[in-house]
């Protein structure tokens, strides 16, 4: 399922219509709000696109202040709503926004390009805006390092970004958006977090709004050989 509707400074979505009960036993769905975070151009509108509608876009525009993605996937016969909020790079176009990105967060998603040094290095500056925002210390965390199809121009070896990985206690994904052939590895990603997050027992159902229960394990690596993540399911 793929919805997307977009959020410009201080707007919010109206509320869902739902089930109806006189119809259908109601069945409650957890959703899962998960940000991407990085550099403009990194990719992130890229990445979410993949996740959600299984596709490359033909082409992007820069994102203004959010986009939402979503999609509902099931897991160990629970359906789970994943909402996507594919955040603005660019400081003019999200500075308004960025307490609507961080509030009631569920997992951070960073994202840099590995044909751009500079965005590796950013990096902490992202990091640092998140702990800013009194995102809970357990609300996981991964790293992703995009455009790895572009294999002549790679500026972040992988070594580099596992250290860095490892310091902040993030897993690390390497992949590509635009091969559609590391479209699971994007999956992995986002399917990642979402059996950890559904691991939460206390992570009751909630809506945009009300943070509820931390997660309570920590972040831990999957795959420590490669140095790339898999989901656990
Ligand atoms: N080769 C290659 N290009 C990619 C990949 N992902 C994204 N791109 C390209 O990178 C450019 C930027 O992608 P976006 O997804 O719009 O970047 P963004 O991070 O959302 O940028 P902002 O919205 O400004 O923050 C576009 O030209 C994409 O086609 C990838 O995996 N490989
Ligand atoms: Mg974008």
């Amino acid at each position: 399922m793929l919805s997307q509707s977009r959020m410009a400074a201080g707007g919010g979505g109206g509320r869902p219509p739902g089930p109806d009960p006189a119809l259908e036993p109601y069945v409650q769905t957890r959703i899962f709000k998960i940000i991407v975070i990085g550099d403009s151009n990194v990719g992130k509108t890229c990445l979410t696109f993949r996740f959600c509608g299984g596709t490359f876009p033909g082409k992007t525009e820069a994102t203004i202040g959010v986009d939402f993605r979503e999609k509902t996937v099931e897991i160990e016969g629970e359906r789970i709503k994943v909402q996507v909020w594919d955040t603005a790079g660019q400081e003019r176009f999200r500075k308004s926004m960025v307490e609507h990105y961080y509030r009631n967060v569920h997992a951070v998603v960073f994202v840099y390009d590995v044909t751009k040094m500079s965005s590796f290095t950013n990096l902490k500056t992202w990091i640092e805006e998140c702990n800013g925002h009194a995102v809970p210390p357990l609300v996981p965390r991964v790293l992703v390092g995009n455009k790895c199809d572009l294999k002549d121009l790679i500026q972040v070896p992988s070594s580099l970004a596992l250290k860095f990985a490892d310091a902040h206690n993030m897993l690390l994904f390497e992949t590509s958006a635009k091969d559609p052939q590391e479209s699971q590895n994007v999956d992995a990603i986002f399917m990642c977090l979402v059996c950890r997050l559904k691991a939460q027992r206390s992570l009751p159902c909630r809506d945009t709004e009300g943070w509820p229960a931390q997660p309570q394990s920590q972040p831990r690596r999957l795959d420590e050989a490669s140095g790339k993540g898999s989901c656990p399911c």
